[in-house]
């Protein structure tokens, strides 16, 4: 069997008195993409969140290819492998499209590279060119960010992700705001970055998720109540029960 990418183990998320999060135990296939779903409130933020070091569990621990990444202040989490997206666009919007994929690279750097090494300037831009190409976006190099349609800009948020070569990418509603056209696109997008990394992503687009996941885990009231492929998933009875007369296309 293959070493897990990445492993949880009895994580858990408390706030005050309220468990948010309990008991989520799970090993995740390099180069597999997973979608965890739920219904509102079911804890997949906070599953997020804790994954990607933007809290803490409570309790539980977390490795990352083997080392034990618990508790990991999230600035570090980018030089271990580990990206992630936000569900709200999170870019600048007057700097152009090159501009801020080659900030984040260069916030991946210390100092000193930056002042006193002219070569690691070219290997910044070649890096921000190279995560805009993955992408799609060479064409609107030197555009002004905010001027991108919004599903581009959901891809530049994964080109600022990509600079860092992460082996995991987490992304929040990838497809969040986006019409059909641009869901297509970005799925399409998504299987071509999954052939060589590994994936995990909250969605609420049902379909979408379906076709793309290789693997899909449901947490409800904070509990993983079903983890497994597409198929068995769509029929799980327990997963069908929680989602019966919720309006979000699962069928
Ligand atoms: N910082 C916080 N303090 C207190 N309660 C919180 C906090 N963050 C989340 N919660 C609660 O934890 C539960 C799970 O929230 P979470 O945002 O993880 O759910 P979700 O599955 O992502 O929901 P949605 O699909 O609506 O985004 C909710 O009841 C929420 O109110």
């Amino acid at each position: 069997m293959t070493t897990p990418l990445l492993a949880v183990e009895n994580v858990g998320r408390r706030f005050g008195g309220f468990v948010a999060l309990e008991g989520v135990t799970a090993a995740f296939e390099p180069n597999r993409v997973t979608a965890i779903i739920g219904p509102n409130g079911a804890g997949k933020s906070t599953f997020f969140n804790v994954l990607s070091g933007v809290m803490p569990p409570s309790t539980g621990s977390i490795r990352f290819k083997g080392r034990d990444i618990t508790g990991t202040p999230q600035h570090r989490f980018a030089h271990l492998g580990i990206a992630r997206s936000y569900q709200i666009t999170n870019i600048f919007p007057e700097l152009s499209v090159h501009e801020n994929v080659r900030v984040a690279a260069q916030a991946l750097r210390t100092r000193y590279d930056i002042w006193c090494n002219r070569a690691a300037m070219t290997e910044l831009d070649d890096k921000a060119d190279a995560a805009l190409a993955a992408v799609g976006l060479a064409g609107r190099r030197d555009a002004t960010a905010k001027f991108l349609a919004h599903g581009q800009q959901r891809a530049l948020e994964i080109a600022v992700a990509l600079v860092a070569d992460p082996e995991l990418l987490l992304l929040d509603e990838p497809t969040a705001g986006m019409g059909p056209e641009e869901t297509k696109d970005m799925v399409g997008l998504l299987e071509r970055l999954a052939k060589d990394r590994t994936i995990l992503l909250v969605e609420h687009k049902m379909k979408m998720i379906l076709g793309l996941s290789d693997r899909i885990l449901v947490l409800h009231h904070g509990r993983l109540i079903a983890d497994g492929s597409p198929q068995h998933i769509q029929t799980d009875p327990e997963v069908r029960r929680v989602y019966l007369g919720q309006n979000d296309g699962y069928a």
